[in-house]
């Protein structure tokens, strides 16, 4: 028989204990300040307190954690809460603190004095704490396993709460290997109730997670998908002039309000945070390939509101608990519709009108497409086929496609996909499809009209690549590597997906592999190039791994940009940009000439993020040699000098085929190899610091102009020979660098 939860100097199996929906509104009230129980709060915590097991599925921000806080009040006895992410358990034992509540978490991120104190308290057999917050992993290891069943035996231990429960689904969105491990806490500790609790989770999920943690008889818990709060929009990229403009239109109409963008790639968080900034929107970037104290400073300074716009990939994910955002962007198609009720949920959480605006664009799509198509992971070993799991992908994703490419209501399209049923009148004009009916509708047909729209179709590059797409510079999947580490390490990176690509790299043992992971890409291409006819370049395909003149301006461009940034950042740069750039973009092209572009596209990458995030001093440090050369008139200039070693981190991830960066278009920089002849040895470096001086930043194309480049640039690459070691056609006359460089070499000969 199951029993209760602890009394005071009772057992936890002594009996049960009903306490009246007031006393328990009191308790909520005390401590919390609010006023009533919300939607299936009451039952889950009564379900609970009379020893049942319960599953509880409320919407994000819906206030699940109520569920397991007022029980572990009102009954004596430690609740233990399980819980992905250590970010999300830090301030939730904060803000339990702040309120009084004795709460505490474990992992290897605390001081050993701190984890001793509270495994002494646990000893002590009068613990102090109410909660104790763990990580899966944690939870499953024998020392901590044993201590468990002390306290159980002791009668001290009240509920097991596991929070984020759908992580125990391998058909969930944010599968976690290490939860299943939790399937033995039911025969480990027979009469405790277990409680678990999502926000997501379809019918298939929720099955899934009852019989995988063995809950016995549960009540069921189920609120409504519904956040009445959130108008739902999208916006149809291809139709955008220019969509970063759109983005930074829509945040600063809004009035800079608290915001999240999501975005698929680490690079495009870099740059599409640069642009807003640029434009006055306060942001910053956040994703996995900064370290953990940016990004630990990036989510402080949005916490606090002394930055309003995080753009981020989904490492910006569970836990991040701000009640007032006000607008959640997806700058790139999610790949599920309960990835995107998640993230999309993470607005209005304060229960404020609120908004979220997904950009929709027929390049994402097959983009998304193809690394569905190609992802083969742990999950796949778990489960019985990989083709099944590919196959269930991209069903799923087809439903976000459908909510992007469909006229009819967007938030019934939401709830629908979880299995609830919807009234017609639910969404009172709450979305666009029911507020401009009309307007979606021709946008719709327009994007019809657009060249080369595909509705339905999905592309050859994407059907044909043997890629792996753990290896494209994304984040967007699953947490289920994360079982081949040390137990507590992964929830302390914060970030399965920094893990993933650790594992990535972790994982290629031998040149072998790697030339093996290269070959699929030089495939994938070729296939690519061959399945529309064509041959990349006269006289057969060109070695994939090699480093085009137009990568290397674009890069350099990009390295511009970044220090155009860092500029705006840090009020100043201890030598001139232009200069810079070129120094850098030399760096990345000398380490990585011979290794092959994917290995310079990411360092490029990561100098592209370590600009982001500097400082004055660090800059200094790294560019010292320019600043040397600039002061002494008397040393000659090497623009081939390099220091010792950067300090940006090198990453193994991959291109995807036929990747190209975004500013291939026609404002393309002076070629890179033409800057460098322009330095003839003994001119000063302060000539060029000095000269490059006035230089203007090119513009960004706008999305539209980028595509249209793209196909031209396509286009001329079959009909011309070898066009990459061409200089490019972009000559920054407005720059004056060029210019003056020529001049100053006239003036010497
Ligand atoms: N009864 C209530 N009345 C008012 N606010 C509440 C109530 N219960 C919880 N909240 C508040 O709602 C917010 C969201 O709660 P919580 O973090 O528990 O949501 P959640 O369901 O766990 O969401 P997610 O799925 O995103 O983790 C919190 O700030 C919490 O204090
Ligand atoms: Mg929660």
């Amino acid at each position: 028989m199951k029993g209760v939860l602890p009394i005071k100097g009772a057992s936890a199996a002594s009996g049960r204990e009903k306490k009246a929906p007031k006393e328990l509104e009191n308790v909520l009230n005390q401590y919390f300040g609010y006023s009533g129980f919300r939607g299936k709060q009451l039952e889950a915590i009564e379900a609970v307190l009379s020893g049942r097991d319960c599953f509880c599925l409320m919407p994000t921000g819906g206030g699940k954690s109520m569920c397991y806080q007022i029980p572990a009040l009102v009954r004596a006895g430690i609740v233990l809460v399980i819980s992905p992410l250590i970010a999300l358990m830090e301030n939730q034992v904060a803000s339990l603190k702040n309120k009084g509540i004795p709460a505490e978490f474990l992992s290897s991120t605390q001081t050993s004095h701190t984890k001793q104190t509270i495994h002494e308290d646990l000893d002590s057999g009068k613990p102090s704490l109410k909660l104790l917050y763990v990580t899966p992993e944690l939870v499953v290891t024998p020392g901590f396993m044993a201590k468990l069943k002390k306290l159980y035996h002791r009668g001290l231990l009240g509920l097991v709460a596991i929070d984020e429960a759908h992580c125990i689904s391998t058909w969930g969105h944010d599968f976690r290997p290490s939860y299943r491990k939790l399937s033995s806490l039911r025969k480990q500790f027979p009469d405790i109730p277990l409680l678990a609790l999502t926000a997501t989770a379809v019918p298939k999920v929720q099955k899934d997670v009852i019989s995988s943690l063995c809950l016995q008889n549960p009540v069921i818990l189920r609120a409504s998908f519904n956040r009445p709060n959130i108008f739902y929009e999208v916006r149809y990229k291809d139709l955008l002039d220019d969509v970063y403009s759109d983005i930074s239109n829509l945040l600063k109409s809004s009035g800079n309000v608290c915001s999240i963008i999501y975005c698929l790639e680490r690079a495009a968080c870099d740059d599409l945070s640069m642009h807003l900034s640029r434009q006055g929107v306060s942001s910053a970037a956040y994703h996995a390939g900064l370290n953990s104290k940016v990004r630990s400073s990036v989510l402080d300074d949005w916490l606090s509101s002394r930055t309003q716009v995080v753009v981020a990939t989904v490492a910006f994910g569970m836990g991040i608990d701000r009640q007032d955002v006000r607008i959640v962007c997806h700058f790139n198609l999610p790949k599920s519709m309960e990835s995107f009720y998640q993230e999309s949920g993470r607005a209005g959480r304060d229960q404020q009108p609120s908004r979220s605006v997904l950009y929709y664009g027929l390049d994402d799509r097959r983009k998304m497409e193809f690394i569905l198509r190609n992802t083969k992971t742990k999950k796949s070993q778990l489960s019985s086929s990989s083709n099944e799991l590919s196959e269930k992908a991209l069903a799923d994703f087809s439903q976000i496609v459908d909510y992007c490419e469909s006229s009819s209501c967007r938030r019934k399209k939401i709830i629908e996909s979880f299995g609830e049923k919807v009234q017609p009148t639910l969404c009172q004009r709450s979305c666009d499809a029911c507020k401009h009916p009309n307007l979606v509708s021709s946008r719709l047909e327009e994007l019809r009209r657009v060249p080369n729209c595909r509705f339905n179709k999905i592309s050859p590059v994407f059907q044909s690549s043997l890629v792996n797409p753990a290896h494209l510079d994304t984040e967007f999947w699953n947490r289920e590597d994360e079982a081949s580490i040390s137990a507590e390490d992964i929830s302390n990176s914060d970030d399965g997906n920094e893990v993933v690509s650790n594992i990535a790299i972790s994982k290629i043992p031998s040149n072998a592999a790697l030339d093996a992971k290269f070959k699929a890409l030089e495939r994938a291409e070729n296939a690519y190039y061959q399945g529309k006819g064509q041959t990349k370049q006269q006289g057969g395909l060109v070695d994939k791994k090699s480093i085009s003149q137009a990568l290397r301006d674009a890069c350099w461009k990009r390295l511009l940009d970044a220090l155009g940034q860092a500029k705006l950042r840090l009020g100043n740069l201890p030598c001139d940009e232009a200069a810079s750039a070129t120094h850098l973009e030399t760096e990345c092209f000398k380490k990585y000439e011979k290794v092959g572009k994917t290995f310079y596209n990411s360092q490029i990458a990561a100098t592209v993020r370590w600009l982001s995030s500097a400082t004055s001093n660090q800059m200094h440090d790294r560019f010292h040699t320019l600043i040397d050369q600039a002061t002494d008139h008397s040393v000659s200039s090497s623009p081939d000098i390099v220091p010792e070693s950067p300090p940006a981190p090198t990453e193994v991830v991959s291109a995807s085929p036929g990747e190209t960066i975004s500013y291939e278009a026609n404002d393309k920089p002076q070629n890179i190899h033409d800057l460098e002849k322009t330095k003839h040895p003994n001119e000063s470096a302060k000539t060029i610091v000095a000269s490059a001086g006035n230089m203007e930043l090119p513009t960004i194309p706008s999305f539209r102009e980028f595509l249209s480049q793209k196909g031209k640039d396509r286009a001329k690459s079959s009909s011309h020979s070898n066009a990459g070691s061409q200089p490019s056609g972009f000559r920054r006359k407005s720059s004056g660098l060029v210019e003056k460089q020529e001049t100053s070499k006239k003036m010497k000969s």
